[in-house]
């Protein structure tokens, strides 16, 4: 095994730093014995393939290829089944499909999956008829269920955040090389949908293109072995430091830490405090490592995070997933990535139109409109055309399911239709219909780049 199981080699020197938005576990034995346990489980990926991903986000920082990042705010555990696991991947190689056909780039995909189960909060608690309790922060922590018990931080949690993320990886695995994903069932992705949607229909159109053009390879000669699987990573918010801590382990090959939890984490805009446990954890993994900038970003805190985590300038080790809001994007982002570039850094930009265009609607149901995230992507690549960067990826909040939880798109849904499946555990997502417009839309902002 190249990654060995001993959790104590390399510097865990976050461990004594401040580390926000964890939960607070009411009982710190349960909470020891938990971390003890996945501190013996393996690796749910293998280091070499994190640094295939930091390579092919290398390709991604140089302007060669995109980044397509889509997944749940957040999994849950009923959710782990073939179904919706099945429908979030077809989602993402439908959307792939798109952006690389119609966009003519290389795509790097990217999984909000198989390990996102952590969620911080604005409160620490949530108040119902005068009863209050503590915020639901994801399946790895409470329950959903609006009760006590529920809602008890509870570490055998973190345990079933470890099977659960292998049982969906072990299935990406499967479909993405087990000819689930062979471009030749490009069909295949859409057919249960074709008829029902414009967007299905629009997909059915490009599918048949390239349908074609394989069967014009095939008749060349040429029948790539690349065709017939999907690279496909994971990734997701390093939050639960417990967790993520047990799940860093020695790469026997390089004796260098990794976060063997998933490809690719995250640090989210509420815990990339510059002198916290977060940034400074990130600092010390070998993982392709996100940041989330906000709003309030300064060109400062940029450079600091530079300095921080991508110490060596390597493209494909730092991605910066900006998440302004459509009324913002365009008045921040240009300092912000006028004074990177100007410092030498080559990092991935990537768009994240969900987190910066959220609003409660009068039926109090949290929402986004289709046309805020499509304006905070266009503001997105008018700003790096302006600098002459590159604008790297798109990170959306999406299932494959028929939800309705973000209004608008070409199937329109309405503000009064949100009641009818808001299934989300926590932010609304794209369903399949919106995410595949929004596929064909930055595919055709891309090519008119
Ligand atoms: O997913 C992101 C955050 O956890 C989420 O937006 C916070 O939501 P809240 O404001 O409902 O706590
Ligand atoms: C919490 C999230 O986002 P942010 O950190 O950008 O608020 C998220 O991606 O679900
Ligand atoms: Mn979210």
């Amino acid at each position: 095994m190249s990654v060995n199981a001993n959790p104590d080699a390399g510097a865990r020197t976050w461990r004594d730093l401040p580390a926000a938005q964890q939960p607070e576990w009411p009982d710190r034995d349960a909470l020891r014995t938990a971390v003890a346990e996945l501190e013996s489980y393996p690796p749910l990926v293998f280091a070499g393939e994190c640094d295939q991903l930091r390579s092919r986000l290398g390709a991604v920082a140089r302007g060669e290829a995109f980044l397509l990042q889509g997944g749940d705010c957040a999994e849950a555990f009923d959710q782990v089944s073939a179904e919706h696991i099945r429908n979030k991947l077809k989602t993402l190689l439908q959307m792939g499909a798109v952006l690389t056909y119609a966009g003519s780039v290389p795509v790097v995909k990217v999984g909000r999956i198989a390990g996102q189960y952590s969620k911080p909060r604005s409160k620490p608690t949530e108040t119902r008829d005068g009863v209050t309790l503590p915020s639901y922060r994801g399946d790895s922590v409470n329950g959903f269920e609006f009760t006590e018990a529920a809602r008890t931080p509870d570490p055998e949690r973190l345990k079933r955040m470890y099977q659960a993320s292998a049982s969906t990886l072990n299935l990406v695995r499967a479909f993405t090389t087990g000819g689930y994903a062979d471009l030749r069932q490009v069909h295949a992705w859409n057919q249960d949908f074709v008829k029902r949607s414009p967007s299905g229909q629009r997909y059915e159109a490009l599918a048949r293109e390239i349908d074609q053009a394989l069967k014009f390879m095939h008749a060349c000669g040429t029948d790539p072995e690349e065709l017939k699987t999907v690279e496909f990573f994971s990734s997701h918010e390093a939050l639960l430091l417990d967790y993520e801590s047990a799940m860093t382990r020695t790469d026997s090959r390089s004796g260098k830490l990794y976060d063997v939890s998933g490809h690719m984490v995250w640090i989210g805009e509420r815990t990339r405090q510059l002198d916290g446990a977060h940034i400074e954890f990130a600092s010390q993994v070998r993982n392709p490592i996100g940041v989330k900038l906000g709003p309030t970003t300064t060109p400062e805190e940029a450079l600091t995070l530079i300095d921080k985590l991508d110490p060596d300038r390597e493209p494909g080790r730092l991605t910066f997933i900006t998440r302004m809001g459509a009324d913002t994007v365009r008045d921040r982002l240009p300092t912000l990535v006028e004074k990177v570039s100007a410092s030498g850094a080559q990092v991935v930009w990537v768009c994240d139109p969900m987190h910066g265009n959220t609003f409660e609607a009068a039926s109090g149901h949290k929402t986004r409109r289709f046309d805020d995230v499509l304006d905070e992507v266009k503001g997105f690549f008018e700003v790096h055309k302006g600098a002459g960067t590159h604008p790297g990826g798109i990170h959306v909040e999406l299932t494959g399911d028929d939800v309705t939880e973000c209004v608008g798109g070409g199937d329109e849904i309405f503000v009064g239709d949100l009641h009818q499946r808001y299934e989300t555990a926590c932010d609304p997502r794209l369903n399949r219909s919106q995410s595949l417009d929004l596929a064909f839309l930055v595919a055709e902002m891309y090519r008119d780049q």
